[in-house]
């Protein structure tokens, strides 16, 4: 199954820049490993925002939450995930 995902990042004002750049050294291999294993396919910037895109292949609803709450940044997410079925127009 194939969900799109839009995650907002905010982090509390109170967090020093040494602890948002050891969330995101974490956030990193947590997604590299995700892309390595297929489960995540992509992953795009939302332009001028600390937001991104993401599409996953995975087997069911229980698979995409175990995932997204594994994410380092979960706690300062704010997620909204779309099912997608293939497109009758698609050629692929
Ligand atoms: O968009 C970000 O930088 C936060 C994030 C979520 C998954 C990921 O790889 O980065």
């Amino acid at each position: 199954m194939l969900f799109l995902a839009r995650m907002d990042v905010t982090f509390p004002e109170s967090m020093t820049a040494e602890t948002k750049a050891e969330f995101q050294v974490k956030e990193k291999e947590y997604s590299g490993n995700l892309q390595r294993e297929g489960r995540m396919r992509d992953i795009w910037r939302v332009v001028g925002e600390y937001a991104n895109y993401s599409v996953y292949d995975v087997a069911d609803n229980d698979e995409l939450h175990t995932i997204l709450s594994g994410f380092p940044m979960y706690p300062y997410m704010d997620i909204k995930v779309t099912p997608l079925a293939k497109h009758p127009n698609s050629i692929k």
